[in-house]
């Protein structure tokens, strides 16, 4: 009887895993951003082929976060990530002010997939330190996120470098799906 009460509290207080899949343009930051969450540290990166997974524990939660390269030949293969997908993390260069509409292109795109339907977008309006940064809320506008319908978003200003923002956007997101 013990045995099975402490079986049964283990199973109660174990934590709940959620996967996420982080997308956004080549550059944007995604693979500096799940590194600032897995390790706390600044790391030097080349640009991601084929893709990098990590376990990051938040609020009791473990959450496996999928960070897929984002060139443009590396874009037709995102949908293979979709399935079983809790959330999006959608990392935009905020002064990259040249390829927004590129960027807004895509993520509408994704969120056009039977895949994702539903699911609940988090955005990183990153490199905000960069002098010709938008605001999130030029972001907001600049990515037509008014258009999506029957979704939660959140657009969280950001800083990979400094990790500024970072744990903001996240307590927004696992506050939406626990
Ligand atoms: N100034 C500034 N630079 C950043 C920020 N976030 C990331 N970077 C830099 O931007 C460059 C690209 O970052 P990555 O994390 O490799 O970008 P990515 O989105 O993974 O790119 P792909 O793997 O090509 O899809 C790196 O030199 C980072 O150090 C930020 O918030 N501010
Ligand atoms: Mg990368």
């Amino acid at each position: 009887m013990g045995q099975l009460f402490s079986s049964l509290m283990r199973l109660v207080n174990s934590p709940k895993h959620l996967r996420i899949v982080m997308l956004g343009l080549d550059g944007a930051g995604k693979t500096t951003i799940l590194f600032r969450l897995k390790l706390g540290e600044l790391i030097n990166t080349i640009s991601t082929i084929g893709f990098n997974v990590e376990q990051v524990t938040f609020r009791n939660l473990i959450l496996t976060i999928w960070d897929i390269g984002g060139q443009q030949k590396s874009r037709p293969l995102w949908k293979y990530y979709f399935q079983n997908t809790q959330a999006l993390i959608y990392v935009v260069d905020s002064a990259d002010l040249h390829r927004l509409d590129e960027a807004r292109d895509e993520l509408h795109s994704v969120l056009d997939d039977p895949e994702m339907i539903g699911t609940t977008v988090l955005v990183y309006a990153n490199k905000q330190d960069l002098p010709t940064a938008i605001s999130p809320d030029e972001l907001t506008r600049r990515l037509n996120l008014q258009a999506l319908k029957g979704r939660e978003w959140y657009v969280q200003s950001s800083n990979a470098t400094t990790a500024a923002g970072l744990g903001d956007g996240l307590e927004w997101l696992v506050g939406q799906l626990k």
